[in-house]
């Protein structure tokens, strides 16, 4: 298998080692940030040396292109999926966007979309850190879907985002609600912290329809995303306890896994 990374961090890098218990990828080309090359080089070379036969790092779409990948994973950031993940997709090569909430950006959720059917490639959005996303896309299908989702995370996890401007993160002792509001607005004011809210949205009721609580929790077992469903085919509630990832106390593990299941999908005899 030919993969192309677009980011090197957390997910990336947990991924690879994932991937590389399995055998090497035939080849592997990472996209990272310009100043970053030789760093990543390093890496490649160091404790990452089994996860490819050969490898390349790049700082730009056309030459992650020039690579052949045969899939991409996003797992970068917004503006990451931003500046490469159109190029890739119109020039045929599917896409796994883990930054799902880059699409409550209404032009780019268009422009991928476009992308997409000019190259004839398939944008695949994962679950992430939630799950029955299966259950709530086929409930979405049947229309009259109202979600409630509430992501409470650890005080620390929410360091770096506004919810540090509303709150003393180090000094709390209990739950506290600092946003209520759509999954638009919480995946473009969290976007390293409500992915899961526009995964929600976009397999069930909408970006506007889809009511977003977040929680700083000094209580909370790990990332926990719970939300409600009510529809006239099923009414269901989910609780996810998420350990979060060893690289990033924002991004849980299960993020992780379920990148390595939608490559797993594609390339096994069965898909689940
Ligand atoms: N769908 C879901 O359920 C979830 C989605 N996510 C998404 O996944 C993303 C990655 O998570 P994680 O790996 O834990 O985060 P990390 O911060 O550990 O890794 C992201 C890496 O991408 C790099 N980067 C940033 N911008 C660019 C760019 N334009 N081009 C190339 N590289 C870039 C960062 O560099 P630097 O550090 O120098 O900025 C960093 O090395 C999150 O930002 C979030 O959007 C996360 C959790 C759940
Ligand atoms: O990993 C998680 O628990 C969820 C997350 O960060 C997100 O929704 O962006």
């Amino acid at each position: 298998m030919r993969l192309g990374l677009i980011g090197f961090g957390n997910i990336a890098t947990a991924l690879l080692d994932l991937l590389a218990r399995g055998g090497p990828l035939d080849h592997l080309a990472v996209l990272v940030l310009p100043g970053m090359e030789a760093d990543a080089r390093r890496r490649l070379e160091g404790d990452l040396a089994g996860a490819a036969r050969s490898h390349a790092v790049v700082t730009d779409a056309a030459a992650l292109l020039a690579e052949r990948p045969g899939l991409v994973v996003e797992c970068a950031g917004h503006a990451a999926a931003q500046a490469h993940v159109p190029a890739v997709l119109r020039a045929g090569v599917d896409v796994i966007l883990v930054s799902i909430g880059a699409l409550a950006d209404p032009a780019l959720e268009a422009a991928l979309r476009a992308a997409a059917a000019e190259g004839g490639a398939r944008l695949v959005l994962p679950a992430g850190a939630v799950g029955a996303i299966d259950l709530l896309s086929a409930l979405g299908a049947g229309g009259g879907v109202k979600v409630r989702y509430r992501g409470a995370k650890p005080p620390a996890a929410w360091a770096g985002t506004p919810a540090a401007g509303m709150l003393d993160l180090g000094a709390l002792t209990e739950a506290r609600v600092f946003f209520t509001g759509t999954a638009r607005e919480a995946a473009t004011a969290y976007p390293r912290n409500a992915n899961v809210a526009a995964t929600l949205a976009l397999a069930g009721a909408g970006f506007e329809e889809t009511q977003v609580e977040l929680v700083a929790d000094p209580a909370a077992p790990g990332n926990v995303h719970e939300y409600t469903v009510a529809s006239p085919l099923a009414n269901y509630t989910i609780r996810i306890e998420n350990r979060p990832s060893e690289g990033n106390a924002k991004t849980s593990a299960t993020t992780i896994y379920s990148v390595l299941r939608e490559i797993r999908n594609r390339l096994g005899p069965v898909a689940i």
